[in-house]
């Protein structure tokens, strides 16, 4: 037995929710490119949890669940509020909240496949609260709750900031949801179908998710890219940062990808947002920086971006702080590791792979006297 690190090429499911053939992404068939342009974030999530877009009707009950489904339990306020949070990271912070919440879920232990569906529908929709709620809170703010007749987008944007949003930020955010909302078996999704594949309950396959997001190889590159533009902090150091790391053989975070070797289809639509919004808002520092860092990454590396690079300065250019970048990967993602959870179910069988053992071997037990 040798070890293949890293599972690279492994086909360890199968799944019909997204796909990458040929650097190509799609939902359930229809290509991202198409949802980015064209779908709404709860026509997307109703897609990946149904295999269908949704019909008119449907997708209004949906808009209302999502809303009547939003609040979190006062106790959950309450856990938040005894926590650490101006010095938690928020990734931690939801990881625990989102694996509390079971505790207020009397279907959390019901495993049928009805109770699973309304648990992935109070999933997606807490999941965006929460996130909100712990911004708040540690600026000393109440959390707000959703509001009916706001889209789970604007709702977002609205618990965050306590105001409105502006059409053209939540129609940003709205695609930004749909771009990350599932990709196949990435390392998260991974982590929730393992989870789940002993039959551990949603909440556990979720919160295993969330802790493999947080990682910075992962999605919490994202939160990185920020970093990384406010250290370089001027165009003109750009190159000369970039070839110190490099030199030094660090990362360059928010380029590379272990499936798409030609580019992200995702990363496109998130340079087009970004370079709007930065004109926006008048500050195009952050995105001219990153163009060029493209620029160079290709010419040095070979290297281009993937969703976390303009992803991050999308985010910076709707006021959002960067720590809440990462947490709000995972308000997308939940809509798709719900659904990968909904199938696993559906199909499982436990996840149980092996190691190439290269310990010592016939190693003789010594008495604690004689170590
Ligand atoms: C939502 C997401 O999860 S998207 C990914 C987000 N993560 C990042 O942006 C972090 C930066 N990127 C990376 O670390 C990697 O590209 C990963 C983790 C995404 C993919 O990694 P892998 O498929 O394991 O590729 P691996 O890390 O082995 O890299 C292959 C080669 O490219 C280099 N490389 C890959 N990514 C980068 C990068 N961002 N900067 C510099 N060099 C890189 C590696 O150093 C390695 O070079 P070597 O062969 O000379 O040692
Ligand atoms: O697929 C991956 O390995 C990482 C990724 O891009 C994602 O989760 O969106």
């Amino acid at each position: 037995m040798t070890a293949n690190t890293g599972l690279e090429g492994v086909v360890a499911c199968s799944s019909a929710i997204s796909s990458i053939i040929d650097g190509v992404l799609t939902y359930r068939g229809i290509n991202i490119d198409e949802l980015a342009e064209r779908a709404t974030f709860e026509e997307v999530v109703f897609l990946l949890w149904n295999g269908r877009l949704p019909k008119r009707d449907e997708l209004e009950t949906l808009k209302r669940e999502l809303v009547e489904n939003g609040s979190i339990p006062d106790e959950i306020v309450t856990l938040l509020k005894r926590l650490p949070l101006r010095t938690t990271h928020p990734m931690a912070t939801l990881r625990t909240a989102v694996s509390a919440l079971a505790a207020f879920d009397p279907e959390a232990e019901d495993n049928s496949e009805e109770a699973n569906r309304r648990k992935a529908l109070r999933l997606v929709a807490k999941v965006g609260t929460l996130v909100a709620a712990i911004s708040r809170l540690r600026e000393g703010k109440e959390p707000l709750m959703p509001q009916p007749g706001l889209s789970y987008a604007e709702n977002f944007l609205y618990m965050l900031k306590g105001e409105k949003p502006e059409p053209v930020a939540a129609e940003a955010f709205d695609k930004a949801l749909i771009l990350h909302a599932d990709h196949e078996l990435n390392a998260s999704t991974f982590a929730a179908r393992v989870t789940v594949a002993t039959l551990a309950d949603m909440y556990a396959g979720v919160t295993a998710a969330i802790a493999t997001l947080k990682g910075p190889l992962h999605g919490g590159a994202n939160e990185r890219v920020m970093a990384m533009l406010e250290e370089i902090g001027d165009l003109d150091r750009v190159e000369a940062y970039l070839d110190e790391k490099l030199a030094k053989k660090e990362k360059i975070m928010g380029f590379g990808h272990r499936v798409y070797k030609n580019g992200d289809p995702r990363a496109k639509h998130l340079q087009k947002m970004a370079e709007k919004l930065s004109a926006l808002t008048g500050n195009e520092r952050y995105y001219q920086m990153s163009v060029k860092l493209e620029r160079l990454m290709l010419a040095k590396k070979g290297l281009k971006p993937n969703v976390d690079f303009y992803s991050a300065t999308v985010y910076h250019s709707l006021g959002i702080p960067r720590d809440l970048f990462t947490p709000i990967f995972a308000v997308s993602r939940m809509s798709g590791w719900t659904a990968h959870i909904l199938e696993q179910y559906a199909n499982n069988r436990l996840i149980r792979p092996r190691a190439e053992y290269v310990g010592p071997q016939n190693v003789r037990y010594v008495p604690i006297d004689q170590r």
